[in-house]
């Protein structure tokens, strides 16, 4: 059965205690994400989709308020919450597969053999299109193929929830394109659930089911929330005339550059 509440924030507050004082970055945060679901969570920069997606993975603690994920408190990191951030963060002296291996083994080492554990790791990095380079160093491929590592790293332990960081940040646009056909054809395969922060309006109405938009910090709150209803699966080519994507690419516009705009200095 699908969990129409699989994750569920409650009323979450963040407040920093920084060498100036106390900082609120998030305000009254009240969010559902169903079960298979693709949530995006897009704001400008520093409203604090990062600290929202930090108490999901149970990096941070909320300083008020409460996050549930499959029924349970959210109070630390867990492998049934998968991270993907930016910059990868492989470990450069093991190869790609040892890279994923290491996942693997943590969550599944206690009850499967050696071998059932090497053919978990050849089945996430195939799903990412990177068989051939699973004997390569990370200084030896691509930064699109360290992202891609680093979601089968993710994807490997099997969890219940991918939590992306801006994945697609720092590489080019084709590049990024192509990721995100993949991301849309693995999560259709695996069915997971995904929450991922994203500055890119065609990336968030591409890739969503619903779009959180974020409101400036400080004391960021959510403050819309679009529904994409566009059918999947999703081609970028047709949808680039699409009235609907269209519509919907206006509506997340209009919220960041009419409703939540920032003078050019603060948002330099
Ligand atoms: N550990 C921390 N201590 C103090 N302030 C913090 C801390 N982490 C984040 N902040 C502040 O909270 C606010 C939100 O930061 P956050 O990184 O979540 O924003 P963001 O929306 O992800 O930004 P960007 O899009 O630029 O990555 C910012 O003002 C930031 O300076």
């Amino acid at each position: 059965m699908v969990a129409k509440k699989f994750i569920e924030v409650l009323g979450a507050e963040m407040v920093f205690d920084t060498r100036k004082g106390r900082f609120h970055a998030l305000r009254n945060i009240n969010l559902t994400v169903a079960q298979g679901e693709f949530v995006t969570l897009i704001g400008h920069s520093g409203c604090g989709k990062s600290t929202l997606l930090n108490l999901l993975a149970g990096l941070t603690r909320a300083t008020a308020g409460a996050l549930i994920c499959a029924g349970r408190e959210i109070d630390g990191p867990s492998p049934e919450r998968g991270v993907v951030f930016q910059n990868h963060s492989l470990l450069p002296w093991l190869s790609c597969f040892d890279n994923v291996y290491l996942a693997v083994e943590r969550v599944f080492g206690a009850r499967e053999d050696r071998d059932q554990l090497r053919e978990r790791t050849a089945n996430a990095l195939a799903m990412v299109g990177l068989t051939a380079a699973a004997g390569k160093r990370p200084y030896e491929i691509s930064g699109g193929m360290k992202q891609r590592v680093g979601i089968a790293r993710a994807l490997s332990m099997e969890p219940k929830v991918l939590l992306m960081d801006e994945p697609f940040g720092a590489l080019d646009a084709l590049t990024r394109a192509h990721l995100q056909d993949e991301l849309l054809r693995i999560v259709a395969q695996t069915g997971s659930t995904v929450v991922m922060v994203t500055h890119d309006v065609d990336e968030a109405v591409l890739l969503s089911d619903r779009i959180v938009m974020m409101t400036n910090g400080p004391a960021a709150t959510i403050g819309e929330i679009a529904e994409v209803r566009l059918p999947r699966p999703r081609d970028r080519v047709a949808l680039a005339h699409d009235p609907l994507y269209m519509e919907y690419r206006k509506q997340v516009l209009e919220f960041l550059y009419h409703r939540q705009a920032v003078p050019a200095k603060a948002a330099a």
